[in-house]
């Protein structure tokens, strides 16, 4: 066989060497110790020979686990995600939910909570199919980042495939990316931390996410306090709908039944719930048709002051900068300077709490504080006064 003759061929090459030396007549203490000196060299050779063996043994099964394993998409040896340690949470087992995330101290309301670059985006909407796009995107991924990616949780995987085929692949990608994929923009992605925040729906959430195009990625701030220990919840959709219709949405999307503490209220309290929601979801509709002249100003900011009162009563302080940004523009169209400025700088503090104070949204507000005019809606409607919000600034 032409590789060991070939190792043969080596090995008797040291060995004629050595066999001219001892063969020689004219042998010496010299040429004896040379010999022993070649014997010696010789057993180090063999022992330096075996243990090369031995490590190209050890790093062929190395490679072979590694290749295999990391290969595997559905073999995912080790937690890929990276510590935690510079944010005030830390992901856990919680009985029931999975995974999820636990404040390690006290949060303030409008800390900084994550901010987070997608491990990939795909579009909203392809022509292909989502399952071959999905695992070519996935292909492109180092083998760390893909088990981050088949390390999260899913639902809704399909019974029956046929193991290791290219459906079962294609349909296991797209359970995990289901379960876990939020809005990038035009886009939505994967954001492997933000993955492991369970939901609560209406005041039950005390986390938003927002998407930063300029960024390329997500920063999240907490909406309200949370007490050390405390699980930090996200929303997974518009949570301003009946009990019923939440709880039929997250069980089919997201298989889990809602127990969070608006969805355990009593029937009596949570048909209470359901109508303040219901009726902020109505007006803000609503609101919109003051822009085609079917409203006043001083209508549309009554409107505005109802939805703020109706979250006051629910608990729901999300989308509070977007409203009070909707009341500043009112106001600047009619162009009431006062109602102007107050709606700008009630923007300002809930656009900081929820999206942050270096967010463009919250950036804009803050020359209107003091010059109303700026606003590029500027008496763009007949002039009214319109009245500030009702709240105390
Ligand atoms: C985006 S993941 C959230 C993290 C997940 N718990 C995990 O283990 O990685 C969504 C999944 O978490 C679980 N989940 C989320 N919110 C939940 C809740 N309020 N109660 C029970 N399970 C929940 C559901 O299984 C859902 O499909």
């Amino acid at each position: 066989m032409p590789s060991s003759s070939a190792r043969k061929r080596g090995a008797a090459a040291k060995i004629t060497s050595g066999n001219v030396k001892v063969d020689s007549p004219d042998s010496s203490v010299a040429s004896k110790a040379t010999s022993k000196a070649s014997n010696q060299s010789s057993f180090f050779r063999r022992i330096v020979t075996y243990l090369s063996i031995l490590l190209c043994v050890a790093s062929g099964v190395y490679f072979y686990v590694n290749t295999m394993l990391y290969d595997d998409p559905t073999a995912v040896p080790i937690r890929a995600e990276s510590k935690e340690d510079s944010y005030p949470w830390t992901s856990v087992e919680l009985p029931g939910r999975g995974v999820g995330v636990v404040a390690t101290r006290d949060i303030k309301q409008g800390e900084l909570l994550l901010r987070e670059k997608p491990l990939f985006v795909v579009p909203k909407k392809v022509s292909a199919s989502p399952g071959s796009l999905l695992l070519s995107t996935l292909a492109k991924l180092n083998r760390v980042e893909r088990a981050e990616f088949y390390n999260l949780s899913m639902v809704n995987f399909p019974d029956g495939l046929v193991p290791d085929s290219e459906i079962f692949h294609q349909e296991l990608a797209l359970a995990i990316f289901q379960t876990n994929s939020i809005a990038a923009g035009e886009n939505v992605g994967i954001f492997p931390k933000m993955a492991r925040f369970n939901h609560g729906c209406s005041k039950a959430f005390n986390s938003v996410y927002t998407w930063r195009e300029q960024e390329g990625g997500i920063v999240t701030y907490s909406i309200r306090d949370i007490k050390k220990g405390q699980e930090l919840l996200t929303t997974y959709t518009d949570t301003k709908r009946p009990r019923n219709e939440r709880r039929n949405y997250l069980k089919t999307m997201y298989g889990f039944d809602c127990q969070c503490s608006v969805c355990s209220l009593s029937d009596e309290a949570s048909l209470a719930s359901d109508r303040r929601l219901s009726e902020m979801s109505e007006l803000r509709a609503k609101l919109s048709s003051w822009q085609n002249g079917e409203l006043t100003g001083k209508q549309a900011i009554g409107i505005v002051n109802r939805i703020w009162h109706l979250g006051d009563e629910e608990g729901y302080w999300s989308e509070r900068g977007s409203l009070a940004a909707d009341g500043c523009w009112v106001a600047a169209s009619h162009s009431d300077a006062e109602a102007t400025k107050q709606f700008a700088k009630l923007a300002h503090k809930w656009y900081t709490i929820e999206v942050g104070g270096d967010s463009t949204q919250a950036k804009e507000m803050e020359p209107l504080i003091s010059q109303p005019r700026r606003h590029h809606m500027w008496g763009k409607k007949k002039r009214e006064f319109v009245g500030g919000p009702d709240v105390v600034l």
